[in-house]
């Protein structure tokens, strides 16, 4: 059956992806489907996109399996359904983190890192020049405050960016909110990978409570102040570096 993507999810998509020149002709683009809901919309969003478009782009979704006997089927079906090229790429990351994890090194970044590797090297592999990630607004948000609090760092996630391997990576949904991401998935029936696809959930480590605790933080502002996310994505674009005490970005 056809999935129906909201005029909000396709504007969104087509302003930012105009405004930071995401997808270009003659694209070829790794998309990162980790079954989520996330990456989910980010597939039937870009291939609507392609059917849109004036300009010509093609995209392969990969899925990057840690080696610890996740199921795909569901996933892989979905994308025959939906006429979407998709490649499971099978890694042994799970068993390389119980090393790992014995030598105490941060588990999350651990996998993160692993899948950006192998990412990367299938996007090569394909021929791609860029890699879409499904991160959204909610992300970009959380993980500015996350560097703030924790990291004492000014960051968050670009909309595109050179990695240091020539690949171009970009986050098409940047601009968009994790609820209308929740909501594609719910109203056409898709099912989505949650949480219980985590590594973390296998071993006996804390959970990543640092992104939850940002998640309900920013909850309780948006309540105090419903204008909180359109003014965060306006700040993100306007940044006054020599305003603050970092000796390089002084304006004189
Ligand atoms: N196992 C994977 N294989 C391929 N791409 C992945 C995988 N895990 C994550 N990604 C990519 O990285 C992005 C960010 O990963 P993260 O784990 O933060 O996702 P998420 O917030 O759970 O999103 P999603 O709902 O898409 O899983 C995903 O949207 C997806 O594009």
């Amino acid at each position: 059956m056809a999935v129906k993507l909201s005029k909000k999810i396709m504007s969104k998509l087509g302003k930012t992806n105009a405004e930071f020149e995401l997808i270009e002709e003659g694209d070829k683009i790794l998309v990162g489907l980790s079954g989520g809901k996330d990456s989910l919309t980010m597939i039937h969003a870009m291939k609507e996109q392609q059917r849109r478009a004036p300009f010509k782009f093609d995209f392969v979704a990969v899925t990057i399996s840690y080696g610890m006997g996740e199921n795909f089927d569901n996933l892989i079906a979905h994308c025959r359904e939906h006429d979407i090229p998709h490649i499971v790429h099978e890694t042994n990351t799970y068993d390389l983190a119980k090393d790992k994890i014995r030598k105490n090194s941060s588990f999350c970044s651990f996998f993160s890192r692993m899948r950006r590797g192998y990412l990367y090297s299938v996007a090569k592999e394909q021929g791609c020049n860029k890699v879409a990630l499904g991160h959204h607004m909610d992300d970009a948000a959380e993980s500015f405050f996350m560097n703030f609090i924790y990291n004492g760092q000014m960051r968050s996630l670009a909309p595109k960016y050179r990695a240091e391997n020539g690949l171009i990576v970009i986050r098409p949904l940047i601009q968009m909110r994790e609820r209308q991401l929740r909501a594609f998935v719910v109203d056409n029936g898709i099912e989505a990978i949650g949480d219980e696809a985590c590594p973390a959930m296998r071993f006996d480590v804390k959970m990543p409570y640092a992104r939850a605790k940002m998640k309900d933080m920013l909850g309780d502002m948006e309540k105090e102040y419903p204008q909180l996310f359109t003014s965060l994505n306006a700040a993100f674009k306007n940044i006054s570096a020599d305003s603050f005490f970092d000796k390089e970005k002084f304006s004189l």
